[in-house]
């Protein structure tokens, strides 16, 4: 993803869609994107705080037929932005009048906005959790109370959202160049909460704070990195018991509890894909800069040892499930039973919106459309409670259900 090349966006005002990113919900067009230039030609910088800062690159990856232009990013910052924690962005002139229409705080639905968890909330003293020192895995967010099962623990909002190849597209000078008015600018209380977050990897203080907290989010496909301070206290856990989901149009970040969650335990969510062996993740998490200390990867060998073992065998039943023609159905049930143990042996639980999907789909190849059928409900029922109504995975599963309407007519 960091290597991925800057986009072409075209000459239309509004740089994403008719819609834009964060589609408007009162109006239906963008401001006119703005750069440094127009405002030194006397053009005004609203809706931003300050004027914005510029630098300059050559494009990659710049469709055929179209010329090898310079490209800029710009750094954008709004300081009322939700209640005045403010929010910077390093984008172009152009995805950042697409943004702007989600500046306004209304856009963010009373029931995010309003919710005990969220900062702009009146209850908001009341956290879910507390910030604690832990064994070695530095600070950590522990369960201050019993939390249910999808109760929202917190809901956040980006201090600083960047295109998520800018580190790669700039030189370190013009990194500095658009860094130092991104956190300058910001409201002075949120510049401290980001300058005493975790860093892991040297080098640039504010480039390291980036490297070893931020989320990656896509906004109208493209990977953008997020730094949301108050959930960048949340250590990764092998075995975790929250995950988050950010919506690109109210740009809120929530992190639900995918099981209870008890008083005085750690909160964690998976910073690498769920389901790796011990040595996949140990791989990924050192590209994050650190050795993984969660209770799964301190525990004794022979643990580690069966842990892979099942997490190896959920990947093979997955792999006989997908693509053996003709299975039988009472070997889909039967795989399916060992599956459904694994995963809670394994505590992977969010991995069953994607073998729902695979074992109806294996039910559809041996025939049995009602267990396809309940399998495909059950499918389209956890992705709603993971991704909410509005998310793309939801209509992913129409086209499950059309597949199956198809074997349908066949029969
Ligand atoms: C986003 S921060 C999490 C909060 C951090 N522990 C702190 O003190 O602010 C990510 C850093 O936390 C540490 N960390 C997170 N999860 C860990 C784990 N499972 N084992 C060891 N260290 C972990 C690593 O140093 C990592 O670079």
């Amino acid at each position: 993803q960091l290597s991925a090349g800057p986009l072409d966006l075209g000459t239309e005002v509004c740089a994403w869609s008719s819609r834009g990113p964060l589609f408007p919900l009162h109006n239906s067009s963008c401001p006119l994107p703005i750069d440094d230039d127009e405002v030194e030609d006397g053009a005004s910088w609203a809706p931003w705080s300050y004027p914005p800062t510029c630098v300059e690159f050559q494009a990659r990856n710049r469709p055929a037929g179209r010329s090898n232009d310079a490209v800029k990013y710009c750094v954008f910052t709004s300081v009322p932005f939700r209640g005045g924690h403010g929010i910077s962005l390093i984008t172009t002139p152009e995805l950042a009048s697409s943004l702007s229409v989600g500046l306004d705080d209304s856009v963010v639905p009373p029931a995010i906005r309003d919710h005990p968890a969220s900062y702009l909330s009146p209850l908001a003293d009341e956290a879910l959790f507390e910030v604690k020192e832990l064994p070695n895995r530095g600070l950590g967010s522990v369960a201050k109370h019993r939390i249910r099962q999808w109760d929202t623990i917190l809901v956040g909002f980006p201090a600083i959202l960047a295109q998520m190849d800018f580190m790669d597209v700039l030189s370190p000078e013009q990194i500095r160049d658009v860094l130092a008015p991104a956190i300058g600018q910001l409201p002075e209380e949120q510049r401290e909460e980001i300058l005493s977050l975790a860093r892991s990897t040297g080098g640039g203080i504010i480039q390291d704070i980036l490297q070893t907290n931020i989320f990656g989010v896509e906004i109208e496909g493209v990977m953008h990195m997020a730094l949301i301070p108050e959930a960048s206290r949340t250590n990764h856990g092998c075995r975790p018991n929250a995950f988050w989901r950010f919506n690109e149009h109210t740009l809120a970040m929530e992190m639900i509890a995918f099981r209870d969650i008890n008083r005085g335990e750690e909160i964690t969510f998976s910073y690498t894909p769920l389901g790796l062996t011990y040595e996949g993740r140990k791989n990924v998490l050192g590209d994050w800069g650190f050795e993984c200390k969660c209770p799964l990867c301190t525990s004794s060998r022979k643990e580690v040892k069966l842990s892979d073992e099942r997490r190896d065998r959920i990947h093979d039943i997955h792999g006989i499930l997908a693509q053996e023609e003709g299975i039988s159905g009472k070997k889909v049930a039967n795989l399916a039973d060992e599956l459904m143990k694994l995963l809670d042996q394994e505590s992977l639980w969010p991995q069953l919106v994607v073998y729902y999907e695979v074992i109806a789909r294996a039910y559809m190849e041996a025939r049995d459309l009602e267990k396809a059928t309940k399998y495909a409900d059950m499918c389209e029922k956890e992705w709603i409670k993971y991704g909410g109504r509005e998310h793309e995975n939801v209509d992913g599963v129409q086209q499950l259900w059309r597949d199956l309407e198809m074997a349908r007519l066949a029969e």
